[in-house]
């Protein structure tokens, strides 16, 4: 385990207590994860590649060792459908940067034991972590759906010229983000107004009109893409030096706002 932590070939490693092996780019896979009770695979997001690592765990785990992948959008059925070892399968999507982003998404292939389910939910509770648990698999699993929504909408506002890059993304950190760092979207319907009731009551049509002005998928390329890149790249250059002050500026804040939930947890 060390010669491969050293090789830079293993991500992360065997948790204190042996129970957790991060599995990336190990050249020995059987080295790398014996003794973890739970194997979280974080290979890039290459649906081939990651059904190779697992077909390789399958042969060489028990009945008892959990197998999570950290994938941001591909299916459990598309992973693990096959495996032996099926019902110790599980995604654990995380979200970037980890250390400070604390949810996790816990989403289950069909045939995934609740027993996976709950050990894993566990783990990554004790490790600090948000975890949520969804009852079934979709594309982009919650997170994602949420965000590239997000996404679709602010691409189309500003290849559109209604806003600019840098005020769209204002909107957000200045906006929205302020609120939907203590309360989520629905919370946020039932404050504004006397309850969720009261708030489809005095906006469902307001709601449904704007929503029927959403356009196709964006195509993500072509000139919108340069607009937004030009825009994103003059204010933060797309030099390492730069990115990664700009990412240490985000963990810093990111960090503080950690410190400041902890501070005001309600529950
Ligand atoms: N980066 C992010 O913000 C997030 C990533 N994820 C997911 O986590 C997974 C890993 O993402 P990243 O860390 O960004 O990936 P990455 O592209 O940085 O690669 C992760 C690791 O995989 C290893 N690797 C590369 N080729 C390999 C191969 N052929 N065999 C074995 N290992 C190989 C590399 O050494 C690297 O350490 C992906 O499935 C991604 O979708 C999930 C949430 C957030
Ligand atoms: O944004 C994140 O941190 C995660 O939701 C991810 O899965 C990936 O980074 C995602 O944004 C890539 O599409």
């Amino acid at each position: 385990m060390k010669e491969l932590e050293e090789s830079g070939f293993l991500k992360g490693a065997l948790s204190a207590e042996k129970q957790l092996a991060l599995i990336s780019g190990c050249t020995d896979l059987k080295a790398a994860v014996e003794g973890a009770a739970f194997i979280q695979e974080c290979t890039p997001e290459n649906l081939e590649l990651k059904k190779k690592i697992f077909g390789q765990l399958d042969l060489i785990v028990d009945d008892n060792v959990i197998l999570s992948s950290s994938t941001s959008c591909l299916l459990p059925t598309k992973l693990f459908t096959g495996l032996k070892h099926v019902k110790q399968c599980v995604v654990s999507h995380p979200v970037n940067p980890p250390y400070f982003v604390p949810l996790v998404e816990i989403v289950p292939h069909p045939e995934t034991d609740p027993s996976t389910i709950e050990k894993t939910y566990a783990l990554m509770k004790k490790a600090g972590q948000s975890p949520v648990k969804l009852n079934k698999e979709i594309e982009g699993f919650v997170l994602n759906r949420l965000q590239y929504a997000v996404i679709s909408e602010a691409w189309r506002l500003v290849g559109e010229g209604v806003v600019s890059s840098t005020d769209l993304d204002l909107v957000m950190s200045d906006g929205l983000g302020m609120r939907y760092a203590f309360i989520g979207p629905l919370e946020t319907m039932h404050l504004n107004a006397e309850g969720i009731s009261n708030y489809c009551e005095r906006y469902h049509e307001g709601m449904r009109l704007v929503l029927n002005t959403f356009g196709p998928v964006p195509e993500f390329s072509g000139e919108i893409e340069q607009k937004i890149n030009q825009a994103m790249s003059e204010k933060i250059p797309v030099v390492p030096q730069q990115l990664d002050a700009r990412r240490e500026w985000r963990d810093e804040c990111l960090a503080h706002l950690a410190k400041l939930k902890k501070q005001m947890k309600s529950d």
